[in-house]
């Protein structure tokens, strides 16, 4: 298990890292959108086809050997940026933007077309997965970070495409288990509501996160 490393990096590096990221997960995120939405013809979607298929072989001239993982460093701190549902790279994430004010998370979001589930309204799998990384990280703030054990959704009312708010916070902690709720809210009050068991898996008890790292890193 390498996926969690260090690596140091200047502000400057990563300011500029950080824009290109976000550019290029951007524009792919708007070719998903227009990908799901379109109406041109045959002969146009064959014209695209092919500007996507050069795109994608200029991208994978040079390529990483697998996945981003989760790097830390003095500088720039956590970067997840591979992350499904935050990843600041990956054009999947839709992605949710979050904030901290004490042990409270909020996250807001705007799921267009490629997040649907039934006609004009959310995808359950994608809620949960928000609500999923947003408990997860309210875990991880208070101290405590873990994986999800288990995680309960409770559907209340339908979610509709658009602007969504996640909330997330710590409920209490029981030594190695951090237990988490939240909702996601939209326009028409509480959509769903969740609460979840997060686990500090067994490799990363006992040592500080920094050595937990440095364990994963050199497995
Ligand atoms: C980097 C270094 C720092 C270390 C951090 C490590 C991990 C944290 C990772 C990320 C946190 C950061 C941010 C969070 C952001 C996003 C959230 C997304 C999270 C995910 O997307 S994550 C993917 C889905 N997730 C999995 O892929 C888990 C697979 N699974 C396992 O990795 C193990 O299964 C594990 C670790 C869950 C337990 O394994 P284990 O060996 O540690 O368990 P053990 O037997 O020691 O039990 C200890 C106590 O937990 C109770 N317990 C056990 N299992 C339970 C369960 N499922 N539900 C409720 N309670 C459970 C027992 O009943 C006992 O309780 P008691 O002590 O009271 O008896």
């Amino acid at each position: 298990m390498s996926e969690y490393s260090i690596e140091e990096i200047t502000a400057d590096h990563l300011a500029h890292i950080t824009a290109v990221a976000q550019g290029l997960a951007g524009d792919v995120r708007a070719l998903v959108d227009a990908t799901v939405r379109t109406q041109v013809g045959d002969d146009d979607v064959a014209a695209a086809r092919e500007h996507i298929a050069a795109a994608t072989a200029l991208l994978r001239r040079e390529q990483l050997p697998g996945a981003f993982g989760i790097r830390f460093s003095a500088t720039a701190g956590k970067r997840n940026w591979g992350n499904a549902m935050v990843g600041l790279r990956n054009p999947v994430a839709p992605p949710m933007h979050m904030s901290y004010d004490g042990e409270k998370i909020t996250g807001t979001v705007d799921l267009g077309a490629a997040y649907e589930g039934p006609a004009g309204l959310v995808h359950g799998g994608i809620l949960a997965a928000l609500l999923d990384q947003a408990l997860g990280s309210a875990a991880e703030n208070a101290g405590v970070p873990g994986m999800t054990g288990t995680l309960n959704v409770r559907y209340r009312q339908a979610t509709v495409l658009g602007p969504v708010t996640v909330s997330a916070w710590l409920d209490r902690t029981e030594g190695i288990k951090s237990f988490a709720k939240g909702t996601v809210s939209t326009a028409d009050g509480v959509t769903v509501e969740a609460d979840g068991v997060f686990i500090l898996p067994r490799w990363a008890r006992g040592q500080s996160q920094e050595d937990a790292v440095r364990t994963v890193g050199e497995g």
